[in-house]
């Protein structure tokens, strides 16, 4: 596929899905970006890292969930190595491709696992520009494993397009590790001032809060989800594609009842559509080479 491929507005915008390793959430992610009218591809890391996918043919590399090498060293750790680290036959490591597709403008995300590789690689929050960790995941504050629902608020001053439009969100959290630990105060200081920490999670009321079990794990600023400055690389900890249908939800029937022209969409939904929509209008307006040689001319 090349650029003039990737700016056809008829083609449909491209997720790439990583998998492998003890990955697990691959299939609802790809579900996802599908629903969304996006064309979802899932491969194994080893096809990108071998060179027989390049990244640069999609416009969202996604990361999902799941025990990637079992969570050995630290949920993350040795996946965002493997990225950092190993080289393929021309010497270039999978993260120097990464910065490559950041720098053309495309977007990554990751969820639960893939948020804690983009933390521990350092793409997120990235204040430096340097790809290096800054913040990191750790152990819940409860120190088990917390699976529950828990309500989100988006940071209204938060300039991703995946969250454009945003308010609030119900999901699902699934994890060991969540707890976002940001030292130094220059570094919650910048986050907050850039509005990098882009969800938090609430009570009841939809106010953010370090209260059990609404925040699952004790982060600090409450802090679900973050941004690279550009809004472009997103992570979150909840899992969005767990809440397509509103029949994902446990309490379903009984808002159904209340609410009988309640949306069947899960509010998950709206984070794959915002996205997708965003590449779309992107391709509509980029002008084509035809068009800029016109204007020189
Ligand atoms: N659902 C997930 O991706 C879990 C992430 C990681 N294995 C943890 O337990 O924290």
């Amino acid at each position: 596929m090349n650029d003039q491929h990737m700016n056809d507005t008829s083609q449909k915008v491209q997720a790439l899905i990583l998998t492998g390793f003890g990955i697990n959430c691959e299939e609802e992610y790809a579900a996802a970006y599908r629903l969304a009218g996006a064309e979802a591809t899932i491969v194994h890391l080893n096809q990108v890292l071998h060179g027989h996918v390049s990244i640069h043919d999609y416009d969202i590399l996604n990361f999902p969930g799941g025990f990637s090498f079992g969570d050995d060293l630290g949920s993350g750790v040795v996946l965002a190595n493997k990225l950092r680290y190993r080289k393929n036959a021309e010497g270039r490591t999978l993260l120097d491709d990464i910065k490559e597709f950041v720098a053309n403008g495309k977007f990554v995300m990751g969820i639960c696992n893939g948020f804690q590789v983009l933390v521990k690689l350092g793409l997120l929050p990235n204040l430096s520009g340097n790809v290096t960790p800054e913040v990191t995941l750790t152990h819940n504050a409860s120190g088990r494993y917390e699976d529950r629902w828990v309500r989100l608020k988006v940071n209204p001053k938060s300039n991703s397009p995946f969250l454009r439009g945003l308010d609030t969100m119900e999901v699902p959290v699934r994890h060991g590790e969540g707890r976002l630990i940001i030292s130094g105060t220059d570094t919650l200081t910048h986050i907050e001032e850039q509005a990098l920490n882009c969800l938090s999670y609430t009570d009841f009321d939809g106010s953010p809060t370090d209260v059990y079990p609404h925040n699952p794990n004790g982060a600090d600023l409450n802090c679900a989800g973050l941004t690279d400055t550009t809004g472009q690389v997103f992570g979150l900890m909840p899992h969005p594609e767990a809440f397509l249908s509103l029949y994902n939800h446990p309490d379903w029937a009984r808002r159904k009842r209340l609410n009988p022209g309640l949306s069947e969409e899960g509010d998950g939904l709206r984070l794959f559509r915002n996205i997708v929509e965003h590449v779309q209008s992107q391709r509509q307006t980029a002008v084509s080479p035809q068009e800029a040689s016109q204007f020189s001319s």
